[in-house]
């Protein structure tokens, strides 16, 4: 047999969310692990890889249990039958990365962006100007999704830095995330891929929140040649179990998940939710778990991968469900399937929709524009739920403030938010100024100061 020892390409019959080595689940296993759920007891590792295989009568069966759980949650918040959104802008500041993971259609080269014409980052002022066109529309939130580290493998990267004065990417998305809070006062929401513990410490007075895909814990989808994650150092598992733990340690409010069809097998998918959920039991700090259902792009080293079948997508959400408990997010991306399948992620305990943008498109799929926002109000009413918009912070956090939210910020977000639930307020954002102490809240709420 001929094999390339060259190519990074998967092989193009490498299948998708149906791994090889998953098997149909054992129906005296499946009847063992829905009993349990029936009962309300708690389900373990090998419980929940049987879960992410069930289909037909057993998966509607899980779907209920979840649902269920989802509402105690929500009951428990004080907000039954609420399922939330931010209203976003979405912020490429750099499409440059170090790391070249096969499912991503964002990543760019110098080359490309040179030939396009386009700059190597967005300038402070293309910035500012998505982020107040988004304060005009009533968006809270500024998501700076970006490359990790570009500077790292690109020099064109490190020169434009220099030649602005900044000494890291992560500086230029501080220096950004100021001037939005200033000038527009949209709630940076930062997901700049991996941080240190010292790094995350330094942004938290910029950001209400911050986030990161865990994606997954199968190291070998790093480690081995042809495998979606070979190449990416910063998608070693061990290194991003190290930012959940390191997010926990600076009380972060923030957000994770996992990619659901990228070569990992049931098992491995039910060792990343377990992974979750112990990170969330030590610190409490996951406001809430995305679960993402890979989806193929042409000019990607996984085109010819299929796309996260559907129930075996709805299975994850179910079982993320499960693991992570009432009181987590369960947010699914509403642009990633269909609005019938949004329904059913409804029904399979679902009680977020993520950063939904009427102005920007979802740069990670750009095929896939987001259902505006009445549409998304009626696929949601349609389920019995009612849309409801929240800031970038989840409401448990920006409610109980220290030690979640800094000091610096809180005035930004209580600007957006209802001192009483916790969500957002029916405004438009106006910058405010921030200050790089801890001092000046006193003032802002009219204060005399004795000194
Ligand atoms: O529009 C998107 N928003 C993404 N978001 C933002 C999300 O939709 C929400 O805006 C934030 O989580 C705020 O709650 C992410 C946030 C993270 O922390 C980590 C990963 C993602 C992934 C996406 C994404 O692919 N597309
Ligand atoms: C921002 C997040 O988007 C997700 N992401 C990246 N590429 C894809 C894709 N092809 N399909 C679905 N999700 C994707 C990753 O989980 C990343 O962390
Ligand atoms: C566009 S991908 C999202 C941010 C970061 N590069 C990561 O993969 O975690
Ligand atoms: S998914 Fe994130 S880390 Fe991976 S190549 Fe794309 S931008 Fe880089």
């Amino acid at each position: 047999m001929v094999t390339s020892e060259t190519t990074l390409l998967p092989d193009p019959a490498m299948p998708g969310a149906v791994n090889p080595s998953d098997e149909p689940p054992e129906p005296a296993d499946v009847r063992r692990a829905l009993g349990r759920v029936r009962a309300g007891e708690s389900i373990d590792l090998d419980d929940a890889t049987v879960l992410l295989g069930v289909r037909g009568e057993d998966l509607a069966a899980l779907c209920t249990y979840a649902g269920r759980v989802r509402d105690a949650g929500l009951e428990a918040e004080g907000r039954a039958g609420q399922i939330s959104y931010s209203r976003k802008v979405f912020i490429p500041l750099t499409r440059l990365c170090r790391d070249r993971c096969h499912y991503c259609t964002f990543v760019t080269v110098p080359g490309k962006l040179a030939r396009a014409g386009q700059g190597m980052y967005l300038e402070m002022d293309e910035v500012l100007d998505i982020a107040r066109r988004g304060a005009e529309m009533g968006c809270k939130e500024a998501l700076f999704t970006l490359g990790d580290r570009p500077e790292d493998r690109w020099p064109e990267a490190r020169a434009w830095l220099d030649d602005h004065g900044y000494t890291s990417t992560l500086d230029y998305v501080r220096a950004a995330s100021i001037r939005v809070l200033e000038e527009t006062g949209l709630l940076p929401h930062l997901n700049p891929g991996v941080m240190s513990s010292d790094e995350m410490a330094w942004l938290k007075p910029v950001a209400p929140s911050m986030g990161m895909m865990l994606e997954t814990t199968a190291r070998r989808l790093f480690t081995d040649k042809g495998n979606a994650h070979y190449g990416s150092p910063d998608k070693d598992p061990e290194i991003r179990k190290q930012v959940l733990i390191d997010a926990g340690k600076n009380s972060v409010p923030f957000t994770t998940g996992i990619l659901v069809g990228i070569g990992e097998n049931r098992a491995e998918r039910a060792d990343s939710l377990f992974e979750m959920a112990k990170v969330h039991n030590d610190f409490g700090h996951l406001q809430e778990v995305i679960v993402q259902n890979f989806r193929a792009k042409p000019d990607t080293a996984m085109r010819g991968t299929a796309d996260a079948e559907f129930d075996e997508f709805l299975a994850a959400v179910a079982v993320a469900r499960l693991v992570l408990g009432p009181h987590i997010r369960i947010q699914a991306p509403p642009n990633l399937v269909s609005p019938e399948e949004c329904a059913a992620l409804v029904g399979a305990g679902v009680d977020d929709w993520g950063g939904v943008s009427p102005l920007t498109p979802d740069h990670v799929n750009p095929e896939r524009p987001w259902p505006n926002l009445d549409a998304l109000a009626e696929i949601t009413a349609g389920t019995g739920y009612v849309l409801t918009e929240r800031v970038a912070a989840q409401p448990r956090y920006v409610l109980t403030g220290e030690p979640w939210i800094d000091d610096r910020i809180s005035a930004h977000v209580r600007a957006l938010a209802d001192p009483e639930t916790g969500l957002a307020v029916e405004v438009h954002p106006v910058g405010m100024p921030w200050h790089d102490n801890a001092e000046p809240a006193a003032t802002l709420t009219g204060t005399t100061q004795v000194r």
